[in-house]
């Protein structure tokens, strides 16, 4: 499998106080000893929190559904198999828009030791959590709709210098499937008038306000004035970056991953969301999301792929 982009970890642990992990009501809760913190529900393993020098990095709507009714309208929702809503010829065509992955409960599996996975978690500098999703624990329906042996596995680790969120999708089955996969996060920023979004300049992206056509991103840097819906394409560069007033706010690199979508509905839209509040809530959120959503990737019987994203915020 194609790994497009390889960026460098977030710096590994010292040594120190350990990290704090609890659960508590369909969630997991992780702080270091600097007091960041992240926070993922169980419905959807959604992360709906991380806090990074005191500050908010994610955007909640105040009328999101956190009782499993609903996606959640804000944080970390995970998009998967299907992006937007599935094509009528394609094998998820049953399934609801953005998949079962974000309304479906995932299982803790645990705090991995240190030394596992991508970063070297312990002491006082990372804490990495797992969460699971198999076709066992999909909803009737759901299995009815993409009948595939699959297993997911998503870790989450909170770094002293950032967040890092890798979604790992094993085929478990005697068949190959196709699959999209987004981690449609909704970042907490300012004043959205103060905002630009750098990284993706001459990338192509398929504007989904201007009726999915195809056009080019030509400025360095873009300035959100109205709804955004796009998907940019096979990106070059391997991070986006957003600025609030001319400073670094967040980093958003992208690992194993070339797409991505930036979103924002803007006055109208948010208006025609029921769950989306304070209606003019979009002045204070951004999407920049991280993906494999052009086309399909095809996953043989046996193999697996991973993909996710590290974020760093400036204070
Ligand atoms: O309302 P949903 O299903 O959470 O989707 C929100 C948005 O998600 C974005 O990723 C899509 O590009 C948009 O088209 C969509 O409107």
């Amino acid at each position: 499998m194609d790994r497009p982009n390889k960026p460098s970890a977030i710096s590994p642990s010292g040594t120190g106080p350990q990290p704090s992990v609890h659960s508590e009501q369909g969630r997991v809760i992780a702080s270091l000893p600097t007091g960041d913190s992240v926070e993922v529900l169980l419905y959807g393993a959604t992360v709906v929190s991380w806090k990074a020098n005191g500050r908010e990095n994610l955007w909640v709507s105040e009328a999101a559904k956190l009782d499993g009714s609903k996606p959640v309208r804000g944080g970390v929702p995970i998009v998967f198999p299907c992006f937007g809503p599935p094509p009528k010829d394609h094998a998820t065509s049953a399934l609801p828009q953005h998949g079962f992955a974000r309304n479906t409960t995932w299982e803790y599996l645990g705090k991995s030791s240190s030394e596992s996975g991508k970063l070297a978690s312990g002491g006082d500098d990372s804490v990495k959590l797992d969460f699971g999703l198999s076709s066992s624990q999909l909803s009737e329906d759901a299995k009815k709709a993409w009948g595939y042996d699959f297993a997911l596995v998503y870790s989450v680790t909170l770094a002293r210098d950032g967040l890092q969120t890798m979604l790992n999708v094993q085929n478990k089955g005697d068949k190959a499937f196709e699959f999209q996969m987004l981690l449609h996060t909704y970042f907490r920023i300012d004043n959205i008038s103060k905002v630009a979004i750098n990284g993706l300049g001459s990338t192509t992206y398929i504007d989904k306000v201007l009726n999915a056509t195809e056009q080019q991103q030509s400025s360095p840097s873009l300035q959100i004035t109205g709804e955004v819906d796009r998907v940019y394409k096979s990106i070059k560069q391997d991070t986006t970056s957003i600025t609030q007033d001319g400073k670094s706010r967040l980093d958003v690199t992208r690992d194993g991953l070339s797409d991505s979508v930036v979103w924002n509905p803007w006055i109208e839209k948010a208006k025609s969301m029921g769950d989306f509040e304070p209606k003019d809530g979009y002045k204070k959120m951004v999407c920049v999301e991280v993906g494999a959503v052009d086309g399909w990737t095809k996953l043989e019987a046996g193999e697996t792929f991973e993909g996710g994203m590290i974020v760093k915020s400036h204070a």
